[in-house]
């Protein structure tokens, strides 16, 4: 049986700040019994926040970044140089500062790639890339909507209902860009560790119904579990609607 874990940090700024320190620690580990280790990102405020204090951290180098795959949950199916794209925010935020291997960095296609328009093919193109068995991923990162939507995948939108593929097309998504890519549901349960990374009490709803209990056609991060663990790691605003009472350090 999987953990479930919340952490409550003070502000936005120590909730990125102690993901990242989290994230060398658990790289660390998995390389150390494993060899190699592979980490799921996200879009998002809170998650690129945490990339930038990874960047700006010394103990960034206790990582060796040539065994480590880098994966996302979901992306914006725009041209590859646009800001929107999680990838090109990613790259600026830590992984163009990293000694990362190009081979080991696993983004979906932009717009304007070699599918052009086509998001189904795009998207086909990923599950390919994940294989027949999608790994079981170490480390994934996933951010969450104020309306609980997690990766691309929207409260009653078909990419909810997806039992078979890993990856699918996502379209008319309520927030903007409204095309997109994203893991399904069955391939976010194949990761070993499920971080919940956000912050401000727009998330706060979602967060405490997801907490609560609610069925992930509603609130699809609720559906968002790891086989090992699942760690939710929050500011005081998102958690502010919880009932019970979490693990709050104080540094
Ligand atoms: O569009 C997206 O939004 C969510 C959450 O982003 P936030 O800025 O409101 O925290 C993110 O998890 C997802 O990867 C991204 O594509």
């Amino acid at each position: 049986m999987s953990k479930t874990e919340v952490v409550v940090y003070r502000n936005p700024d120590l909730l990125a700040a102690a993901a990242a320190a989290r994230l060398v620690t658990r790289i660390v580990d998995v390389q150390a019994a494993k060899g190699s280790a592979s980490v799921v990102l996200t879009g998002g405020g809170t998650g690129i926040g945490i990339l930038r204090e990874l960047r700006d951290s010394s103990a960034r180098d206790a990582i060796d970044w040539s065994r480590l795959d880098i994966y996302w949950g979901d992306e914006r199916f725009v041209p590859a140089d646009s800001d929107e794209r999680n990838e090109k925010q990613a790259r600026e935020a830590l992984l163009d500062h990293v000694p990362l291997d190009p081979k080991r960095v696993h983004a979906m296609a932009p717009s304007d790639g070699e599918f052009g328009d086509d998001v189904d093919a795009a998207a086909a193109a990923y599950a390919e890339v994940l294989t027949d068995e999608v790994p079981a991923f170490d480390i994934m990162l996933l951010g969450l909507g104020g309306e609980g939507h997690t990766a691309s995948i929207f409260p009653e939108s078909p990419a909810v209902y997806e039992k078979e593929r890993s990856v699918v097309a996502v379209r008319d998504c309520p927030k903007p860009p409204p095309t997109r890519i994203s893991l399904t549901l069955p391939a976010i349960r194949r990761a070993q560790d499920i971080w919940l990374v956000t912050g401000g009490e727009a998330k706060a709803d979602a967060v405490a119904q997801a907490l609560a209990g609610a069925g992930e056609v509603q609130i699809p991060v609720a559906g968002a579990r790891g086989s090992r663990r699942t760690l939710w790691l929050l500011d005081q605003g998102s958690a502010s609607k919880l009932t019970k009472v979490y693990q709050t350090p104080s540094a």
